[in-house]
């Protein structure tokens, strides 16, 4: 069954506990918290304190994904506001092997995400160690962006490894999906999509998720 994750990056901040409901009466899987630090990519967004005032609101998990440079420095921060999920960026960790520990420590999961030039081989000596690898298929920092194309043969690359090793992975897959290629990235091997615009900027957000299921669900 593939999970849906809605990223709240594009959701209304001026409302955010409403369009946290819509998703949620939708049946949503987990929700995507989009962590930006202005400096490891050049947007600033949330902060725990966004977490702190959600957390206790809704039943969706939260599948936090820190998107900053030193990112051991606020994992107790994040999961005391409530993460499930953390998920950091090895592009950010010079000592990656610590960080999962650190994560898993707390009793959370732990993710790593690469950005789409980095390659499937740099996680081969922590695969046994990671819950969930995210393939980011844009550039990190901003919603709204294409989907880029080539992270379909890395998403196809990854799930042959995961299941030759037969490792319990999960690969999530972040950036440009839409109804119309989610299909693709599911066939491709992705297990959870995480999308922002394609949910959040449409009018009926039940109705998208419903499409959403309905193109993934028998693949
Ligand atoms: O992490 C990011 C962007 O850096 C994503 O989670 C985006 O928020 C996804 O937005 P869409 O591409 O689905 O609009």
């Amino acid at each position: 069954m593939v999970k849906l994750a809605p990223s709240i990056l594009s959701a209304n901040f001026s409302n955010l506990l409403e369009d946290i409901k819509k998703v949620e009466d939708a049946g949503v899987d987990l929700l995507h918290i989009d962590v930006m630090d202005g400096h490891f990519v050049p947007n600033i967004t949330i902060g725990p304190l966004v977490l702190n005032s959600i957390k206790g609101k809704t039943k969706i998990p939260f599948d936090v994904h820190l998107m900053i440079e030193n990112p051991d420095k606020y994992i107790a921060d994040f999961v005391k506001g409530g993460a499930d999920i953390i998920t950091v960026h090895i592009e950010a960790c010079p000592h990656i092997h610590r960080t999962i520990q650190n994560i898993k420590s707390y009793g959370v999961k732990a993710a790593v995400a690469l950005n789409p030039a980095t390659p499937i081989n740099s996680l081969e000596c922590i695969f046994e160690d990671l819950d969930m690898i995210l393939l980011m298929s844009v550039n990190p920092g901003f919603g709204g962006q294409k989907f880029i194309s080539f992270v379909l043969e890395k998403i196809k690359q990854l799930r042959k490894i995961i299941d030759e090793k037969n490792l319990n992975i999960d690969i999530q897959v972040d950036g440009g999906i839409k109804i119309d290629n989610a299909a693709e990235v599911v066939r491709a091997g992705a297990n959870i999509l995480v999308a922002g615009s394609a949910i959040f900027n449409t009018d009926d957000i039940e109705e998208t998720i419903r499409l959403f299921r309905e193109k993934t669900s028998s693949i």
